[in-house]
């Protein structure tokens, strides 16, 4: 039901999921269906503040856009005088994030199956010129059935044949991005390959004190592969075939989805029981 004219009265709002940068995440329900939905509230006196209007209707027009099953869902959105209130898909599972800290490090099998789903996801993107370009663990949220979401399309762009140049995260950042190079759709490919790390690892490839530090590893891609936990040849392999330097040198998604590794480990419905 795509209802045009969406208001807070159409909601009960319920606790408090977590806190972005410019707002709050709540569990909601609307009130006629009952069906629960995540209410992104954001400050729009914080929008003016960062000059960040033109981002987030960037956002806000990809994520409505895109319909997968491994993308989270934006129904909507509606604004009251001080706020803007995103209507997204709720993901019962929670933060993929949270899961990786409880458990430390996922199995191959679970890894593979959400390196797949992200996989299938950034092709799907990627088909509709989205460069994601943020997906790191806390922007992966996890389904009642623990399939992956891909979350938060701050940072995303639609990519015009325009080069893009822009700022990121640290651990995640391709060495184009480091060097703020112009860049396209394989800095998710590298994203993929340090994803696929630290659900091995239980942390990122590059991680180190500093900033600086951290750049330097990732220009060098200085890769070293820990003696624990055991992980298989074909997994450091899919790794090593990801973190190239060369944008134009990595993997492919459709070449990650034939990778042995993949093949061997992922679940072939994509869904990782607890
Ligand atoms: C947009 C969205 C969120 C969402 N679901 C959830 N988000 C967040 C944390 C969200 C958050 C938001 C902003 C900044 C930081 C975190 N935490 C959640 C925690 C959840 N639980 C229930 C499952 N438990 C294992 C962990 C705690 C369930 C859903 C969650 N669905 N759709």
């Amino acid at each position: 039901s795509v209802k045009r004219n969406w208001s807070i009265n159409d909601f009960e709002v319920g606790r408090p999921l977590g806190k972005g940068k410019f707002g709050r995440v709540y569990i909601a329900r609307e009130t006629k269906t009952k069906y629960i939905v995540a209410l992104k509230v954001i400050f729009k006196e914080q929008i003016e503040k960062y000059k960040l209007l033109h981002q987030l209707k960037r956002e806000m027009t990809i994520q409505t856009s895109l319909h997968h099953p491994h993308v989270l869902r934006l129904y909507g959105w509606f604004h009251d005088a001080e706020r803007i209130f995103l209507i997204l898909e709720y993901a019962h599972g929670g933060e993929l994030y949270g899961e990786l800290q409880r458990s430390g490090h996922f199995s191959e099998q679970k890894a593979a199956t959400y390196i797949a789903s992200l996989t299938h996801a950034l092709a799907y993107c990627h088909e509709k010129h989205v460069i994601h370009r943020d997906i790191k663990p806390e922007n992966l949220l996890l389904d009642h059935e623990g399939r992956l979401k891909i979350a938060d399309f701050g940072w995303s762009v639609q990519s015009t044949n325009k080069r893009r140049t822009m700022c990121g995260t640290l651990d995640y950042l391709a060495p184009e991005m480091v060097e703020n190079r112009p860049h396209d759709y394989a800095v998710d490919n590298w994203t993929l390959g340090v994803l696929c790390y630290e659900f091995l690892y239980g942390s990122p490839p590059f991680e180190a004190d500093g900033q600086a530090d951290t750049f330097r590893r990732i220009m060098k891609v200085d890769l070293a592969f820990p003696s624990t936990p055991q992980v298989s040849a074909e997994a450091k392999d899919l790794i090593t075939l990801l973190l190239v330097k060369d944008s134009a040198k990595r993997l492919s998604l459709e070449k990650i989805l034939e990778h042995p590794w993949i093949v061997l480990n992922a679940d072939p419905n994509l869904i990782c029981p607890k």
